[in-house]
């Protein structure tokens, strides 16, 4: 026998939350029905663990399960679970109020807020679960009944002021909603609910995973005109992350990468992690073999899919890995989350940030094992990888020693091989304070530049770094070890450290030498240097072209124009080698005549063979072509 029905209005704020979802906070209407399955799932595991607990609850545990069902005439969609269901006094508790603390300020900061986004973003700290079936249809009835319980109730109501309930007889154990769905209307995000398909991409983007199965009858075919239907499972229940890593084989890991990477590929390496504590979660993370094609586009999305409890909530996490750690693929599935949760909120969520340093560090120490363990493997991976591991030195100084600890770089040591820092540091000469480095475009390129001379003619092993970021790290990271990073194109150079008397003697001799070609130097190529100097740094070139410590070298000048930023143009100072007969004829020649108007005209030729040899660029090719040409036919 069923009881009177009873009508009750809403709880201020529950009604106000209900406005808030009717008139459509969510653009995405089609996570009402992941809300709805999740509530199931959670109705179904707090029945298995009463069961359990419980050993006189009369519970039919045998076949949880969740149904979807579809009624085209009558427009309604249902899901029923044979879960724990709700005594009345419950449904009238937890479906008629919201026992969450602070709702209230909550809502009023929802109404201040500018916009539908910076809404969505708040109530994402909320979560609305069940009230989320009100976006789609403008009647829900629940009906219920509690496991260990005879009475069932249905709840009733349109979403507006108030709600009815009564009591009803022959319910079975557990909990169906009906929605009375709101007519299909694409411009309001609303799609037609009722179609199979639609049911089935929703549950497979966001509730594959769920542990129990989603069954929904499908049509297959006719027998003498009459529909013949199916019962078939929409989700594949295959949560790899929650299973114990001893019990995954890796085949089946290697089936869930390819499945969620899109790559055909097996990953190079598996992190399968679990944390139990105060915000526990699971972790199930792959470092690709190879890199994606568009890992350096604006549109490259980040790797990592954010679940709650199995439900997927989003992809492209960036709350949960940095950047530099875009080709990380994998899952984290967090229990104890909103399934609303907005991206924004995430990012500043302690807990999640917490996660986000813990599979940083896990990641960094996979890829430290494999350098120490599987010196091939890690060379691949460094070659994919390794430029985008670099941007963290400059996105994540946290992390930087790890960082610095898995550089692998090309160096004049040794043509074939790259070396860690660490092993540069080991063959550091006595006292080398610095680790010498050179950037530039091509291996060539810098081991050709005329700034290699001195080092290489006095043994100093210097770093060839050609990567474009390399730019900016060598810039930011401020030491390796207690060892600085010194540029060899970049401010004074005096490989003599342990100079004698005769040695300063000579330099000064130099000095006043060409105390009258510098000045001049300076003077006539104002245009583009700064200033001109005796070099240390050569030995076989007539000159070079060299930065101040603080200066921009040519290439990043380059890296941030071609972004689009102005930038004055970088003058950097011209160094000449006094040892060399072009510079000794240059100085002996404007010591003669100082007005002599070719001289301007060399003083040009000599600064562009400088650029030329560093691999630079030359202001005006043209006219260093036609000056060069001009003087060698002088020459004949
Ligand atoms: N199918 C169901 N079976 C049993 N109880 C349910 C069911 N659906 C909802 N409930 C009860 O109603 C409560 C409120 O549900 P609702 O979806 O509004 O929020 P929630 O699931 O607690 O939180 P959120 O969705 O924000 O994570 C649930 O906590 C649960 O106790």
């Amino acid at each position: 026998m069923g009881s009177p029905v009873e009508t009750l209005e809403f709880q201020a704020e529950t009604r106000q939350l209900l406005q808030l979802v009717i008139h459509s906070i969510y653009s995405n209407k089609d996570i009402f029905l992941r809300e709805l399955i999740s509530n199931s799932s959670d109705a179904l595991d707090k029945l298995r663990l009463e069961s359990l607990v419980d050993s006189d609850l009369e519970a039919d545990t045998s076949d949880p399960h969740i149904v979807l069902g579809v009624d085209r005439d009558a427009r309604t969609l249902t899901v029923t679970d044979n879960g724990i269901g709700m005594t009345r006094a419950e449904v009238v508790d937890l479906i008629g109020t919201i026992a969450k603390s602070g709702t209230a300020g909550l809502l009023e900061r929802i109404k201040q807020a500018k916009d539908a986004e910076a809404a969505q973003s708040l109530i994402g700290q909320f979560g609305v679960g069940f009230y989320s079936a009100f976006m789609v249809a403008d009647k829900v009835s629940l009906r219920t009944r509690r496991a260990g319980t005879t009475e069932g109730t249905l709840w009733e109501s349109d979403g507006e002021g108030s709600y009815e309930i009564s009591s009803v007889d022959d319910l079975p154990v557990g909990t169906t909603v009906t929605l009375h769905l709101k007519p299909a209307d694409g411009e309001d995000g609303l799609a037609d609910y009722l179609a199979d398909w639609k049911i089935r991409s929703i549950v497979k983007q966001y509730s594959d995973f769920i542990r129990w199965p989603i069954r929904m009858a499908v049509e297959r075919g006719e027998s003498d005109g009459v529909a013949v239907t199916e019962m078939e499972t929409l989700n594949s229940m295959k949560a790899l992350w929650a299973r114990p890593r001893s019990e995954v084989t890796e085949a089946e890991y290697h089936e869930f990468y390819k499945q969620i990477s899109h790559d055909w590929t097996d990953p190079a390496e598996i992190i399968h992690m679990r944390s139990e504590g105060t915000f526990a979660y699971d972790a199930l993370l792959f470092i690709p073999s190879a890199a994606p094609f568009d890992l350096f586009s604006q549109q490259t999305k980040r790797g990592v899919q954010l679940y709650v409890k199995r439900v997927f909530i989003m992809d492209d996490c960036e709350a949960l890995v940095p950047n530099y750690l875009r080709f990380v693929k994998g899952v984290v599935d967090a229990h104890d989350l909103s399934l609303n949760i907005s991206r924004e909120i995430l990012q500043h969520d302690r807990h999640i940030r917490g996660v986000r340093r813990r599979l940083v560090k896990k990641v960094l120490t996979a890829i430290k094992d494999m350098q120490t363990g599987n010196a091939e493997q890690y060379a691949k991976l460094w070659d994919q990888f390794g430029r985008v591991l670099k941007e963290g030195l400059i996105e994540d100084t946290d992390n930087t020693e790890a960082l610095l600890d898995l550089i692998s770089a090309d160096s004049t040591h040794d043509a074939e091989k790259t070396t860690t820092l660490r092993e540069y540091v080991e063959r550091m000469k006595d006292g080398q304070d610095a680790i010498y480095y050179l950037t530039g475009a091509t291996r060539a390129a810098v081991e050709n530049s005329p700034h290699m001379e001195a080092f290489t003619a006095k043994g100093y092993e210097v770093l060839i770094l050609t990567d474009p970021v390399d730019e900016v790290w060598v810039d930011q990271v401020p030491d390796f070890d207690g060892h600085r990073f010194q540029s060899i194109a970049k401010g004074q150079v005096d490989l003599d450290s342990d100079s004698d008397e005769n040695a300063d003697e000579e330099k000064s001799k130099r000095e006043a030498d060409f105390a009258a070609l510098l000045p001049w130097l300076a003077g006539t190529l104002s245009d583009h240097v700064k200033a001109a100097r005796l070099s240390s740094r050569l030995t076989t070139s007539a000159a070079c072209v060299v930065g101040d410590a603080q200066d921009m070298t040519p290439m990043l000048e380059k890296m941030y124009r071609a972004m689009g930023q102005q930038i004055p143009p970088v003058k950097r100072i011209l160094e000449i080698n006094p040892a060399h007969p072009l510079i000794t004829a240059l100085r002996d020649a404007h010591a003669k005549n100082a007005e002599d108007t070719a001289l301007p005209d060399l003083a040009e030729i000599i600064l562009g063979t400088a650029l030329l040899a560093e691999g630079g660029d030359l202001s005006d090719p043209a006219r260093f072509a036609r000056l060069l040409t001009e003087r060698l036919a002088r020459t004949l």
